[in-house]
């Protein structure tokens, strides 16, 4: 009933639109529901499947006696098929009445006659007028909906349901013009743009979930000749645009290289989030394909407490929403005055560690990790931007993140440590927040950087600055895990472990050019 209610809505507003379809209402989209009630009503007395004619049906025909003003059904047909009518509204009166149409397989076989053998119960033969309607709802199911009976296979559906969406003009064009084979293969414009509207885009697999590892992902090749045109370009080009249908923008938060986020208020449920625009257009299936990864591996890995958590995202005019949770700052040096304490340094390296281990368990590698990225909400770091994240076994087309915060590995484009690259971002990324000041995009400082040489930063602990050392380590074997990290018992310290304090004060610094060692 629903659908029902839905498609006469829709069919409502198209109707609106031309005078002509004035005089369908009370001719072609009356008469012909009423004969096929008739009809129905005749086949009731011997044929007991067809005693289930859709109510709806039968409330519309009878709330309108139309009867008496009906021409006869001979004029009517005529004129539909005369062209007299235009040929997209008597095909939208199909789905109007809830007769059997082409976008509607479950409700196909309430007059055919399978249902008839069903019963194993002979019905009269329909008037011929009759069966030329039938066969012509049947075609257009046997051509755009999988019936029970249909030889189709589900691929030959989908191949079929993106012929028709996605080279709706020319398909359409070949149908019709086929004199003799009108009846046949006939599929009006207005049933294919329809059909677009209505027919969701297919699914998409989830490179980032483990249970689909198995099968041959490659989304920038294969994927992309399977899944031509999937990605509608431009929901929201109808003027109806969901960002500002469903939020109220407060204002402009953050912006990045190809994005701008906003702080926006949800107004079906009061709360604020934050809506990263991702403004680079996506033409090509391709690029949005490749914009998706971001929502995909945030959807993969779902909710942890240190991930910055991911609502929903969608398209519109060719670019990419994405509603997340909102935060308070990031931890990026130019961006803001933070300036955290040895304390809270050691909070934002356990906690986005955690969030490493987390991500790193499901396979998946950050390779963006810096300042910018770890965001502070109510005194808890979150990591954030997984418009990098790939499959640790590099499966995935790398696109690794900022130069300065990435290991000599990446560089000479070696991927076999995936996981031990995040773990050397997040220790620059904490020596630039410890030291106060943006590291350079280039130069003898990050050299040193990427040799693992850290200048010394005298009135921080010597602990955290070798934790920070071996993080940042060279050789990405030597390197820490992040479980290891999140063990470490330097972070009782943060934790109120009374033990580790007396560890602490126990040690001794031993200076040397670049780096102090601990030695008991
Ligand atoms: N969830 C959020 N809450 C608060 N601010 C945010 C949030 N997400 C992003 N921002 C702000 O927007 C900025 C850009 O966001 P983001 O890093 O996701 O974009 P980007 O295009 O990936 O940028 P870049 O390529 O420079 O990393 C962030 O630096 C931050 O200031
Ligand atoms: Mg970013």
């Amino acid at each position: 009933m629903k659908r029902a209610q839905r498609r006469n809505s829709r069919r409502g507003r198209t109707k609106m639109k031309s005078a002509p379809s004035k005089t369908l209402l009370s001719e072609g989209y009356l008469a012909q529901p009423q004969r096929l009630l008739q009809q129905q009503q005749l086949q009731s007395t011997s044929c007991s499947s067809l005693n289930a004619v859709p109510s709806c049906f039968q409330n519309l025909v009878a709330s309108e006696s139309a009867v008496e003003h009906l021409p006869p059904s001979s004029d009517i047909d005529m004129d539909i098929y005369s062209g007299g009518v235009d040929e997209k509204d008597f095909i939208l009166s199909q789905d109007f009445f809830c007769t059997p149409d082409y976008i509607t397989p479950e409700c196909q076989n309430t007059f055919t006659t399978s249902d008839n053998n069903k019963g194993n119960i002979s019905c009269p033969n329909p008037p011929e007028k009759m069966k030329t309607t039938k066969s012509k709802i049947l075609k257009q199911d046997s051509i755009s909906a999988k019936s029970p009976d249909s030889p189709l296979s589900d691929q030959q559906i989908v191949e079929l349901s993106k012929d028709n969406c996605c080279n709706g003009e020319s398909r359409t064009e070949k149908t019709v013009a086929t004199g003799s084979e009108k009846g046949l293969n006939y599929v009006s414009q207005s049933a294919v743009s329809l059909r677009c509207h209505v027919m969701p885009p297919p699914c998409v697999k989830n490179p980032y979930l483990k249970d689909v590892l198995d099968m041959d992902v490659d989304p920038f090749c294969s994927w992309r000749l399977k899944c031509s045109g999937y990605f509608p370009a431009s929901i929201g080009a109808d003027c109806l645009s969901r960002y500002r249908t469903d939020f109220h923008e407060i204002e402009q938060i953050g912006n990045g290289n190809f994005s701008r986020v906003f702080k926006v208020l949800k107004r079906i449920d009061g709360c604020l989030y934050a809506v990263k625009h991702i403004t680079r257009q996506l033409h090509q299936d391709t690029e949005r394909r490749k914009a998706l990864m971001e929502v995909q591996a945030l959807a993969a890995l779902g909710f942890h407490e240190n991930i910055v958590a991911y609502y929903s995202s969608w398209f519109e005019n060719e670019q990419l929403y994405i509603q997340m949770e909102l935060c308070d700052c990031s931890l990026a040096i130019q961006k803001s005055s933070l300036i955290l304490t040895e304390g809270e340094v050691l909070q934002a390296i356990h906690q986005i560690a955690k969030a490493l281990e987390f991500v790193h368990e499901r396979g998946i590698a950050h390779l963006d990790v810096k300042p910018d990225n770890i965001y502070l909400k109510n005194g808890v770091y979150k990591l954030g931007d997984f418009g990098c994240a790939r499959l640790l076994d590099a499966s995935l087309p790398i696109d690794e993140g900022d130069a300065r915060y990435m290991p000599q590995e990446i560089l000479n484009e070696t991927y076999d440590h995936l996981d031990k690259v995040d773990i050397f971002s997040l220790g620059v990324s904490m020596y630039e927040v410890l030291r106060g000041s943006p590291l350079p995009d280039s130069g003898p400082q990050i050299l040193n950087l990427r040799e693992g040489k850290l200048s010394l930063l005298p009135t921080f602990s010597l602990q955290l600055q070798n934790l920070l050392k071996v993080m940042v380590d060279p050789d990405p074997n030597r390197r820490p895990s992040a479980k290891e990290i999140v063990e470490n018992p330097i972070f009782h310290r943060v934790l109120g472990n009374a033990k580790s304090n007396a560890d602490i004060s126990t040690t001794k610094f031993q200076p040397d050019d670049h780096f102090g060692k601990l030695v008991n």
